[in-house]
């Protein structure tokens, strides 16, 4: 609709088409049904949530569906999606300038831009980061024609990566002493290693967990030649999609640098000079196997060694989408590039909301949760925004959603199923905590973290059905100290006892 000036009017705006401005149009357009909702997104599709599960308290099971967004608004009259990138915010004029010349005005307004690759280098063509479906669909383009890659980070994007790529071989170069060092201690860490030298590949475990599938027909969803310049995150099973396979015939074949980082990429011509000058790169430290062939790009490491390679991967971690919306507004921005957000998702602007990838939960959290750039957390975080954004606009106070007291986390790495619970890292928790641990090679890997008595964080890998016991447990603070080891002992139906 227009309003004075020219500009288009919407009680509610949301800028981005990933999980969390999905989930909060959606929540927004069901509270409001006869307001106009305007979601505005850079990118050509958008991405919903489908059979959304409550599976426990805090844990939840959802599909995620790449749409196009006419279906949207299909399901909801009331969204109008502007498909522009929004390239202004006038948060003192209630404004939204977008890329295709427009402007929109907005009562209240959620942010939701997401997050970018955090590369180790910018604009150089041989690093690669993946984050939508153009960046990974370059991957497996450039991994079909390649013998061998560095991959470089040891978070979520490296652990899948280096599990699920064939034919090709990965030196995998990481900060930590173990792999996975987001998600697992060194002990989880050897556990998982074994996966890595497995010869063949096995058929993926089913676990009760978040899809992502395409909706509609490559015509129907995305424009053909269409470029997700800014596309949305991608997320679990993101790969099962893609053939992720590189010249060679053999499974999987990784070689691990750890208590490193990248000091210098060289391209082949500069490593050429190099390797003529007195500067030449010290033959003793160099690659054990020296190269016969010369590679497109040679990786020096921190640790004085030099692996030529056909590109490189940065699963580095993300830097959020703030850009467009700093210039002229006096936002609070977290040490991690987030727009702060209170315990409203409410942005240090007034009627300006932020919610998912591009902000930094700047409220105290509840001893057991913290925040992690994350899909569930991105769909909990647009629904709770749409609340408060309601709430404010009727002038309603509103509660803390459940979902923040606890973290959980259900996902699926080297094809085990991984629930992550509370500091399940012991994260904050400085050295006063103990650790209990049970672990059968191949089967399944618990751990516990311990403080007074009381349970405060979980990792469990493999089918161990303790989840909603174990979450209950953390939520509910009991006092375990009389139950000692028996906690994880295998012949006590733990489940039993406090369900
Ligand atoms: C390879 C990969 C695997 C992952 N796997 C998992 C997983 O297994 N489990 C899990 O929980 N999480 C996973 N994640 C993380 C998860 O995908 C993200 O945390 C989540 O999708 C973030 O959602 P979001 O809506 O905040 O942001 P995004 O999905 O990034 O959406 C941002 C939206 O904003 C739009 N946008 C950006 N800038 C502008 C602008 N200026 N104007 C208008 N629109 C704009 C974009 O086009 C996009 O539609 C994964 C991420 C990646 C990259
Ligand atoms: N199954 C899941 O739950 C998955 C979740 N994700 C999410 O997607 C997002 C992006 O994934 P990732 O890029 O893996 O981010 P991440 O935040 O999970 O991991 C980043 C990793 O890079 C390392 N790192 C950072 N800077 C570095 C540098 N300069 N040199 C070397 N290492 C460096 C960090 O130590 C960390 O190990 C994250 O929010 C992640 O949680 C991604 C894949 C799978």
């Amino acid at each position: 609709m227009a309003g004075p000036g020219g500009a288009e009017r919407g009680r509610f705006a949301v800028v981005g088409g990933g999980i969390a401005g999905v989930t909060c149009a959606e929540k927004l357009a069901a509270e409001f049904p006869s307001e106009d909702i305007l979601l505005v997104t850079a990118s050509p599709v958008i991405k919903a949530v489908t059979n959304f599960k409550q599976v426990s308290k805090t844990l939840e099971e959802f599909d995620v569906e790449e749409q196009p967004s006419s279906l949207l608004e299909k399901r909801y009259p009331n969204i109008r999606v502007i498909q522009s990138g929004v390239k202004q915010l006038k948060s003192d004029e209630h404004k939204i300038y977008t890329e295709d010349g427009k402007e929109y005005t907005y009562e209240k307004l959620c942010l939701c831009a997401g997050a970018k690759p955090k590369l180790i280098v910018e604009g150089n063509p041989y690093v690669l980061g993946i984050r939508d479906t153009d960046s990974a669909q370059a991957f497996q383009k450039n991994l079909a024609q390649a013998e061998r890659i560095v991959v470089v980070g040891n978070g979520g994007i490296a652990l899948e990566l280096v599990y699920e790529i064939q034919g090709c071989e990965v030196i995998w170069a990481i900060k930590d002493k173990a792999i996975g060092n987001t998600f697992f201690d060194a002990g989880a860490a050897e556990f998982l290693l074994p996966k890595l030298t497995a010869e063949s590949q096995e058929t993926p475990i089913e676990c009760k967990r978040t899809k992502y599938t395409v909706e509609g027909s490559e015509e129907k969803g995305r424009p053909p030649g269409a470029s997700d310049k800014l596309g949305s995150a991608l997320g679990p099973d993101w790969h099962e999609g893609l053939h992720l396979k590189g010249t060679k015939e053999f499974s999987h074949k990784v070689h691990i640098e750890i208590l490193c980082e990248v000091k210098k990429i060289h391209l082949q011509q500069e490593f050429i000079q190099l390797q003529q000058t007195s500067l030449a790169f010290p033959k003793g430290e160099k690659n054990a196997e020296a190269d016969e062939v010369l590679w497109p790009v040679y990786v020096e490491l921190t640790n004085g060694k030099i692996y030529g390679c056909n590109f490189i991967v940065s699963a580095t971690g993300v830097v959020p989408n703030v850009e467009p919306f700093l210039d002229g507004n006096n936002f609070a921005v977290g040490e991690d590039g987030g727009l702060e957000v209170d315990k409203h998702m409410h942005t240090s602007l007034p009627d300006v909301f932020a919610a998912g990838d591009i902000c930094t939960a700047a409220w105290e959290p509840s001893p057991v949760w913290h925040q992690m750039r994350l899909w569930t957390q991105a769909r909990q975080m647009g629904w709770y925004a749409a609340k408060c954004m309601a709430a404010e606009a009727l002038g309603e106070s509103i509660d803390m959603d459940f979902s923040f007291e606890l973290f959980a986390h259900i996902t699926k790495f080297f094809n085990y199923k991984v629930v992550v619970l509370g500091k399940y890292n012991a994260q904050g928790l400085g050295s006063d905590h103990e650790l209990m641990l049970r672990c059968t090679k191949g089967h399944e890997y618990i751990k516990v973290v311990m403080q007074n008595g009381r349970m405060m964080g979980a990792v469990l890998i493999g089918e161990t059905d303790l989840e909603e016991t174990f979450e209950n447990l953390i939520l509910n603070q009991m006092d375990l100290s009389a139950y000692g080891e028996d906690l994880l002992n295998p012949d006590i139906d733990i489940e039993d006892y406090f369900d």
